[in-house]
């Protein structure tokens, strides 16, 4: 019996995962939560014939209490996406309020659940989720992820353009840091199997994962950012951890957490200097087992990239915190 509840399910991202999670055979209930038309997308999906029993809530009528209730997994992706020339940060003003006010929620109704964050910026929005669930007390750091998965997918498609590889999905290559611009670090020295990039080609592979987003932006001309990539990649996480969570054992995938609270997270801490980072995790029933310590074999030319990934991805960590810490008087 799996609950998982999806929050901002009438979304670009939220109707695609939504029916993704309506097909996982673990799924028994699939509730979907938005401020807008959740009712309708899950008519829509509940005639789909597969196990979930499907259902839709607005805000009115405790809606995000009757979602949220027994939940085993939350997955996040409300709120606005960038237009072209926005960065992930100018999505804050908006998003921080958004996910803060979900996590609340999460805080009260289902504290156990695993929490998968995807709205943006998740450098900043996963430390005022970690925030407030310290206030509230029931934080649980190995439950709480920062959903970086769509680096990973991409990482893998584009070095299959260039080495040929007919099934990207094939290829493992961490990609490691916080989910923005130079913040994202993929770390091509420990793909497996191993991967030659040629090396003229190198600086614009490492540049195609750091700004893969801004492509997207560039090509839907207004109309938001990746959404089906991301409904794919958010699915592949959420999917590894309702599989670990069942028993299934060697589930790894990157993902941004807390690392203070993971079992190898305190050497990742001391090598990176932030209290956040995504690395490659081992996923299990408590959530984030032990997280892999990569960093540390990082080649010189991955350590000059992480340097300017750690710069940024502090300043980002202490906005969240310093968010849920002191927020805004609300209008
Ligand atoms: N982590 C990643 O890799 C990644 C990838 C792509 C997009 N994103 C982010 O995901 C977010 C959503 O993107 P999208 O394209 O689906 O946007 P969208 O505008 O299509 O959908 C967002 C949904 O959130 C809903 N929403 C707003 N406030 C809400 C609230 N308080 N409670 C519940 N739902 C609420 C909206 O009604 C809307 O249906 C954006 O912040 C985007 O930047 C993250
Ligand atoms: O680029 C964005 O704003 C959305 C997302 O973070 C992405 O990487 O595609």
């Amino acid at each position: 019996m799996v609950k998982a509840v999806v929050a901002g399910a009438a979304g670009g991202i939220g109707q695609p995962l939504s029916l993704l999670l309506k097909q996982n055979q673990h799924v028994t209930e699939l509730a979907l939560y938005d401020v807008v038309n959740s009712p309708g997308v899950a008519t829509d999906l509940s005639h789909i014939s597969s196990p979930a029993k499907v259902t839709g809530y607005l805000p009115k009528d405790n809606g995000l209490e009757l979602a949220l209730k027994g939940a085993d997994i939350v997955v996040i992706p409300a709120g606005i996406p960038r237009k072209p020339g926005m960065t992930r940060d100018d999505l804050f003003k908006i998003n921080a309020g958004i996910v803060k006010g979900l996590i609340e929620g999460i805080a009260k109704h289902c504290p156990k659940a695993y929490i998968l964050v995807i709205s943006n910026p998740v450098n900043s929005t996963v430390p005022i989720a970690a925030e407030v669930l310290k206030a509230a007390g029931v934080f649980d750091p190995k439950k709480l992820f920062g959903v970086t998965t769509l680096d990973v997918v991409r990482a893998e498609t584009f070095v299959a353009e260039i080495t040929g590889e007919k099934n990207p999905a094939n290829l493992n290559i961490p990609v490691i840091g916080g989910h923005s611009g130079e913040t994202i670090v993929p770390l091509f020295s420990q793909a497996k199997p191993s991967v030659s990039i040629p090396s003229e080609k190198l600086d614009a592979l490492v540049n195609r994962v750091q700004f893969g987003g801004d492509e997207v932006v560039k090509a839907k001309d207004g109309a938001g950012s990746a959404t089906l990539s991301m409904a794919y990649a958010g699915y592949r996480f959420a999917d590894k951890v309702i599989r670990a969570a069942k028993g299934e054992k060697g589930l790894i995938e990157p993902s941004f957490v807390y690392l203070a609270g993971v079992e190898g997270g305190d050497a990742v801490a001391k090598a990176t200097g932030t209290e956040f980072f995504s690395v490659p995790i081992e996923l299990g029933p408590a959530g984030a087992e032990k997280a892999i310590d990569v960093v540390s074999s990082a080649n010189e030319h991955e350590k000059k990239l992480l340097q300017a990934c750690y710069d940024g991805l502090k300043g980002n960590i202490s906005k969240g915190v310093e968010f849920a810490q002191n927020p805004p008087p609300a209008k």
